[in-house]
């Protein structure tokens, strides 16, 4: 068979059939190592430990006072004060100290009246052994302290050596190789040629190898080269115990890692039936574990931990705590191809007392969208599609009480949303704000289903509010709301700096040469553009680019200033962070719909006073101008 179409051919193993697989396929002796106590948080004991003292060592005052002998004290009483002489039947001591010889109890200061520097008058008896720690009370000398594989948290290094214990035995962390392969990646903060990007999955793969106990061995960049990359796996498989490479494990034609791994040692397999994160590749070279990963970031970081997070814990003998999960209600319908294991991120809110689910961006290449989800949902390969309004299981990414404390603001998107999430966090308000960009139509839609707690429109209103309440009224009939100004900013033309196409007006739309870019239907800023045309008479499909759609004004501004589309709409706060020109068109205020019980609620109160402090409508405004909103001075610009 031609060898270019064989490679087309990926696996459609389940993930957790892949998994059996692989753990199947390499048992590991690991080495037992000593490490000093105060340096083995996280370390996994490699044998029970066992203690080799006992704390406390003596019979200790647990508490300030004086130690006396019980059945020497029977007879005091209120109404016949025993009086004992220092030295003699008692003796003064602090918590910790031994006990003294003979002594077998602790009477506390609080009941002890002072009769003269020698003399002490007490009107109890005193309790044998009372307020004294008995030897080992703590931890006693040959009791187990920490079971075999246990993960050594920082509460265990302290028992430890309380009991006598000065180094544990360890298992020794599986070295793992992380191998980033691609001709287009180049380490971070160079500048960036046409075609170039970040190497980025390195530092992340790194630091979860890191968190779940290995120690990754970061080898630099491979280009793509069959032979490069045969030397770095086999010195790598070498040098360490396992091999991750990143990219390159799908069929283009630079994908190598099949093909090399095949060559060196073999293929275990090759495709999961997951999405994302399907082409992976695993494999044994040098009788080693060798795990090629998708490229995109989530579906790299997503596969990582289906694969090798559990390899360490394999290697160490411990179990994972599985994430916590939480009943949602999903805001939107989430399709799912048959065949396979959908994992789809969201963001949760809690509205009332339940939780509202709502999908994000689903592009395996959006790290920053892995970044922000709250949770993920993990469907079935045989559900299929998930209609809106179904309560499905979400695993938690964030904890339960921090969701449980956000306000949840969907609809339109602008940078002073930015700068409100900000000055919530900078003046420690007891909650924080959570955005969805979904355009301003499908923002009050949401609202009014109960999907979030406020929305963020901009509807083209002239600044004395009509236009907006008309939405709300429609949106949310018979509803009471606050509708609270964020800014007051004008939308206008982006184009590139010094307007290289010369772009002049809403007639140059349809002009040859002008590549427009959109935003998606339900956004402020689409129902904007369509008025303009109709007004204007200009037919949609005269319009190059009118059916390019981009969800946010930052990826409009983004395009225009890489040079991809000559003009898109936005403000000036964007044209001023990308470095455009801007055209202004007219003002399209920028608001929050607050509705009445989420107002007058604590979060709400404390939020509408923000918003209507000098000090952030003084931010709001430079930021309008176009300032950028400076993080040290505490006020803005
Ligand atoms: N014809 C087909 N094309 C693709 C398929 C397919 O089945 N048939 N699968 C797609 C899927 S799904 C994925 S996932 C990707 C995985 O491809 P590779 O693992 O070969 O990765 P690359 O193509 O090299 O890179 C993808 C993307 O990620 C960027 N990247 C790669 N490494 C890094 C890194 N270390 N740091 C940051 N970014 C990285 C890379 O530049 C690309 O943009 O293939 C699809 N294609
Ligand atoms: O499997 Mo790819 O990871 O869908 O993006």
């Amino acid at each position: 068979m031609d060898e270019s179409l064989r490679k087309q051919a990926l696996g459609n193993m389940s993930l957790a059939e892949a998994r059996e697989r692989l753990l199947l396929s390499f048992r590991f002796s690991p080495q037992t190592e000593r490490v000093p106590v105060p340096q083995a948080r996280g370390r996994v004991t490699a044998e029970p430990v066992y203690a080799r003292l006992s704390m406390p060592p003596f019979p200790a005052a647990a508490m300030d006072g004086i130690a006396v002998r019980a059945d020497r004290t029977r007879d005091a009483s209120p109404a016949r004060p025993l009086r004992l002489e220092e030295g003699v039947d008692c003796h003064p001591v602090d918590t910790g100290d031994p006990l003294p010889q003979g002594m077998d109890a602790v009477i506390r200061l609080e009941r002890i009246r002072r009769i003269d520097g020698r003399t002490v008058e007490i009107r109890e008896p005193a309790v044998p052994w009372k307020h004294v720690r008995s030897v080992g009370e703590d931890v006693a000398q040959g009791e187990m302290i920490l079971p075999a594989h246990h993960r050594i948290r920082p509460v265990d290094l302290g028992v430890l050596l309380a009991g006598g214990v000065t180094e544990v035995p360890v298992i020794s962390k599986p070295r793992v190789a992380v191998l980033p392969t691609g001709s287009e990646l180049v380490p971070p903060g160079r500048a960036l040629k046409r075609g170039e990007i970040f190497e980025f999955n390195g530092a992340v793969f790194s630091a979860y190898l890191e968190e779940w106990g290995a120690e990754p061995d970061y080898r630099g960049i491979v280009r793509d080269d069959p032979e490069l990359l045969k030397r770095a796996i086999l010195e790598a498989a070498e040098g360490c115990d396992w091999v991750v490479v990143n990219a390159g494990s799908s069929v283009g034609s630079e994908d190598y890692t099949h093909d090399v791994v095949r060559e060196l040692g073999e293929v275990i397999l090759h495709g999961v039936a997951t999405s994302p994160g399907s082409p992976v590749l695993l494999g044994k070279v040098r009788n080693k574990p060798v795990i090629g990963l998708p490229g995109y970031p989530v579906a790299a970081y997503l596969a990582l931990e289906w694969f090798v997070r559990p390899l360490i814990d394999h290697w160490f003998k411990v179990k994972a705590d599985p994430r916590p999960r939480l009943r949602v209600r999903l805001e939107e319908d989430v399709r799912s191809k048959e065949g396979r294991e959908h994992f789809v991120r969201v963001s949760i809110g809690r509205i009332g007392d339940r939780y509202a689910a709502r999908p994000l961006p689903r592009g395996a290449g959006s790290a920053l969208s892995l970044a922000r989800a709250d949770g993920l949902l993990r469907i079935p390969a045989r559900r299929g599609l998930l209609r809106a309004g179904e309560e499905v299981e979400a695993e938690l990414l964030r904890p339960k009480e921090r969701i449980d404390r956000t306000l949840w603001v969907a609809g339109g998107q602008d940078p002073v949303l930015e700068l409100l999430v900000n000055r919530i966090r900078r003046e420690r308000l007891p909650f924080s704000l959570s955005t969805a960009g979904i355009g301003s139509l499908r923002g009050l839609h949401s609202l009014a289903r109960g999907g979030c707690h406020m929305a963020a429109i901009h509807l083209g209103d002239e600044g004395d509010g009509v236009e907006h309440r008309r939405w709300v009224r429609r949106f949310l009939p018979g509803k009471e709301v606050l509708l609270l100004r964020l800014a007051a900013r004008p939308l206008g033309w982006l184009v590139a700096k010094g307007n290289p196409a010369g772009f002049s007006g809403a007639e140059d739309l349809s002009r040859r040469g002008i590549r427009f870019i959109n935003r998606q239907e339900g956004s402020g800023t689409r129902l904007f553009l369509d008025r303009l045309l109709r007004e204007n008479g200009i037919d949609p499909s005269t319009v190059d680019g009118y059916d390019r759609e981009v969800l946010s004004p930052w990826e409009v501004a983004a395009a225009v200033e890489e040079g991809s589309a000559d003009v898109g709409l936005g403000t000036p706060a964007l044209a001023r962070r990308f470095g455009l020109d801007f055209l202004p068109l007219r003002d399209d205020p920028f608001d929050l719909v607050i509705p009445l019980e989420v107002a007058e609620s604590e979060a709400g109160r404390l939020l509408i006073e923000l918003v209507r402090s000098d000090a952030f409508r003084a931010a709001a405004a430079s930021l309008e101008k176009g300032g950028l909103e400076r993080p040290a001075d505490g006020h803005g610009e």
